[in-house]
Parts: C-alpha cells; sequence; structure tokens
C-alpha cells in the first residue's frame, strides 16, 4: 500500500520524463532487424522496454548498453541472424506480446512465447491467425504459443478493432519477409490510429517502403531496414498524471521536451486538458500546463489515444460537472479490463461512474479514504495517485507497478511535491 501523498499547496515544477515505450521499443526491434549496427539513445528503461530487450537478446541480437541513468540508456544494438530456440517472456507488455511473434517468424526454429497471467487474456488471435497465412506454424491463438518459420509473407485480412497493435507488429518485421506483406483490417474502426502512424513512419525513417494510401490497408515492401542513429522522445502519456497534478492542485508543471511534431497519443492531452480547464502553452522549455483552480467535465472521443483514458477518468472523478468517455471499447482487453477498474475503484471511494458498451460515464461526487487497486495496471496506479492528491487517506495497491513504463514514478511524484510553492 502506497499512502498517495496530499498536495498541500500548487505544485510548481519542472518533470524531465524518460524516453517513450512505444517509441523505444520499435526502435529497438527495428535495430535488432536492420542491415548493421545502430544506436537507439534516451531509451526508456522500465520493464516493458526490458522485456524487450531481452527478447531481441534471445533472438540472436546483441544489445549493449552505455551511459545509463535515470533519464535512461543508449543501446549499441548488433543485429545478427534471427535463431530459433528461445523462450520468451511478454510479462504484460502488448508492445512485446504483438511486436516479437512476427520477427520470431523469421527463425527456422520454434519460439515459444508466454506471459504474465493476464496477459494470457489480451488479444492475439488475429495476429497468430495471420502469422500463419503467411506461412508460419503456429500453436496456439492466445498466450501461451509457439512459432515456427520462416514465413515467406503476402497478403492477410485481420480483425484489427482490439487492439493496433496487432497491425504495428505485423509491419514491423514484414520488410524482411521475402514478399513483405500487404495487411488489410476488416472490421469495427481500428483503434490508436496514431500508434500506427508512428509505425509507419518509423519504418520509413528507416528506408522502408510503406503504402498506407487506402484506408485500413497497408503494403510494405521487401527491402533491407536500414540501421539508424535514434533518439527517443519524451514518453507523453506519462506526462499525463503530472500535467493533471497541476490541474487539480491549481499549479504549474512544465515537461521539458515536448516534441513540435510526433505521432505519439500523448501529444492530444495538449487538446484534452484545455478543454477541462488548463492553460498549455509552449514556452522555451517545454510544455507548461497552469490549472484554473477547478477541473471542467468533459465529453471526448478517446477511440485513437485511449491510453490517456485513466489520468482523464481521474480528472473527471474530480470535476466540477458530468463526464462521458467515450469511443474505449477496446480498453478492457488492456493491462486489465480498464473500464471495469476505473468505475469500481472510483466508485469505491464513494464516486458515482458507469461503464457504458465503450466508455465511461462519470458524475463527480466528494470522494473518501480508501484503497485504490490497480490490477497490476501502470496507469490504474498514477489514475489513483492524481485522486489522492485532493482527497486524504487514499492508499494506491502497488505501486511498483508502474515499474512497467515509469520505474521512477513513486520518486518523480514526491519530487514534484517537494516543488509545491
Ligand atoms: O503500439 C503501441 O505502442 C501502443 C498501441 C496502443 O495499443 P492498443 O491499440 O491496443 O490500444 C496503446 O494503447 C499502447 O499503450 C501502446
Ligand atoms: C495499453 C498499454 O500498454 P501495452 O503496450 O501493454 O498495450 C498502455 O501502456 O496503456
Amino acid at each position: 500500500m502506497w499512502p498517495a501523498p496530499e498536495a498541500t499547496a500548487p505544485v510548481d515544477a519542472t518533470v524531465p520524463l524518460p524516453g517513450s515505450k512505444s517509441v523505444t521499443n520499435r526502435a529497438l526491434l527495428l535495430a535488432a532487424l536492420a542491415d548493421g549496427p545502430g544506436e537507439v539513445r534516451r531509451a526508456l528503461r522500465s520493464r516493458d522496454a526490458d522485456l524487450m530487450v531481452a527478447a531481441l537478446r534471445s533472438l540472436g541480437s546483441e544489445l549493449i548498453p552505455s551511459d545509463e541513468s535515470v533519464s535512461g540508456v543508449d543501446w549499441h544494438v548488433v543485429p545478427g541472424p534471427v535463431r530459433g530456440g528461445a523462450s520468451i517472456d511478454v510479462g504484460l507488455a502488448g508492445t512485446v506480446m504483438r511486436f516479437v511473434p512476427p520477427m520470431a517468424a523469421l527463425a527456422d526454429g520454434e519460439v515459444a512465447f508466454d506471459g504474465d497471467p493476464h496477459a494470457r487474456k489480451r488479444p492475439m488471435g488475429p495476429l497468430l491467425s495471420a502469422l500463419r497465412t503467411l506461412g508460419a506454424e503456429v500453436v496456439g491463438d492466445a498466450l501461451p504459443f509457439t512459432i515456427r518459420g520462416p514465413l515467406s509473407g503476402g497478403e492477410v485480412t485481420l480483425d484489427a478493432s482490439a487492439s493496433s497493435q496487432l497491425v504495428s507488429g505485423l509491419l514491423l518485421a514484414a520488410a524482411r519477409f521475402d514478399k513483405g506483406v500487404t495487411v488489410r483490417h476488416n472490421g469495427p474502426p481500428v483503434p490508436s490510429m496514431p500508434h500506427i502512424e508512428m509505425t509507419v513512419r518509423m519504418l520509413r525513417s528507416a528506408g522502408v517502403r510503406v503504402d498506407d494510401g487506402e484506408r485500413d490497408v497497408w503494403r510494405v515492401e521487401p527491402g533491407p531496414i536500414a540501421a539508424r542513429d535514434l533518439t527517443v522522445e519524451p514518453d507523453l502519456s506519462n506526462a499525463a498524471p503530472f500535467l493533471a497534478a497541476a490541474m487539480v492542485t491549481g499549479g504549474t508543471v512544465t515537461i521539458p521536451g515536448w516534441p513540435q511534431e510526433t505521432t505519439q497519443p500523448g501529444d492530444a492531452l495538449r487538446e484534452l486538458l484545455p478543454r477541462m480547464g488548463a492553460t498549455v502553452t509552449r514556452v522555451p522549455e517545454g510544455l507548461r500546463l497552469t490549472g484554473g483552480g477547478r477541473v471542467d467535465g468533459i465529453d471526448a472521443d478517446l477511440h485513437d489515444v485511449g491510453e490517456l483514458t485513466p489520468v482523464i477518468a481521474a480528472l473527471a472523478a474530480l470535476a466540477g460537472s458530468p463526464s462521458t468517455l467515450r469511443g474505449v471499447a477496446h480498453l478492457r482487453g488492456h493491462e486489465t479490463d480498464r473500464l471495469a477498474a476505473l468505475a469500481t475503484e472510483i466508485n469505491r471511494l464513494g464516486g458515482d461512474v458507469s461503464e457504458t458498451g465503450d466508455g465511461l460515464v462519470i458524475r463527480p461526487r466528494p470522494l473518501r479514504a480508501g484503497v485504490f487497486h490497480s490490477y497490476a495496471d501502470h496507469r490504474m496506479a498514477t489514475a489513483g495517485a492524481v485522486i489522492g492528491l485532493t482527497v486524504p487517506g487514499v492508499q494506491v495497491e502497488d505501486i511498483a507497478t508502474t515499474a512497467k513504463t515509469l520505474p521512477e514514478f513513486a520518486r518523480m511524484w514526491a519530487l514534484m511535491l517537494g516543488e509545491a510553492r
């Protein structure tokens, strides 16, 4: 149990954030598939990133760290032929469970995958069926499963409405398939499209030809993936709880190094948080948010930026008017069923949250002390921390689960509050 610190004054802090999980894990995998040694700088060090590093090493690449500090690590990556015989632990990392199997299908031996208990429930079926269609032998439709390549590539249709990562995973390794790949989505809209855009842009930056001109169709041409020297952007989704702290305390938080242009969904905070009453400006130091002393409810479709939902829901629970969050049915397949978890935990503290088919309706009520469970979900834990800023006596269970993407969270939170004025 972590007694969530209450804010005694408006926060006034600059919060440097480590690298993006999504960029780090794509960059490492592309470096391991590249045509020569490359560098991934200021990479995130966290459970999900460590699992990716271990997976790539067990498939035959060398990853050598240098310049390691709390803000990240520089990796020198020496790609090797993709080899079978490995057993890969994906933990609870969507980026490992969906991005590594298509790469493993390049090996001509068997590769076994398993993960945390809840990882076995996360959607994998459409990706594993796609790998079968493309020529791999796959045993299993969810974790645990085994893959035996090599596959040849070609055309495949899948329903990616459960997760954009099902598409990203296929695209990331596809230039190394003999025939490349054409992926067609057929089903309800794909969530988290900015993450597919991130995949496409990172492939193009590595010299891979990608055609995404037709809606829901992606074509990756076979060819080399160029070795690169890449610096990872700060994780903008992990900016959410810190920016939220400025909102609920009527303070100011500055995030250094906010990119001018990015495919990270966290960039949508610049638009969403002003709709909830914040003032957001770009300053020479980075992105600055100032809270107005009160939080407004919001009606928002978060389909493209689902990973922001837990912190937005926490803010909504502390707002002065009701909120409706829509378009996020796929959050039921995230680290936990996030819609059920948010409703249960906010209601446990005296809130009034109901689940809809694709989101949440949140009617603010005065909240009281109690335990906020995190369900092994880093973003549930940070949502609990936000609520605890203004509700005395909130205890967040398993704050250590923030290590999935931000191992230093509790220390950074204390540091931010220490800078309160
Ligand atoms: O490709 C990625 O890096 C991610 C894609 C999204 O997954 P879903 O499409 O499953 O929401 C996002 O929620 C996740 O945190 C990271
Ligand atoms: C959904 C998330 O993670 P994952 O990469 O495991 O899907 C997330 O970080 O919010």
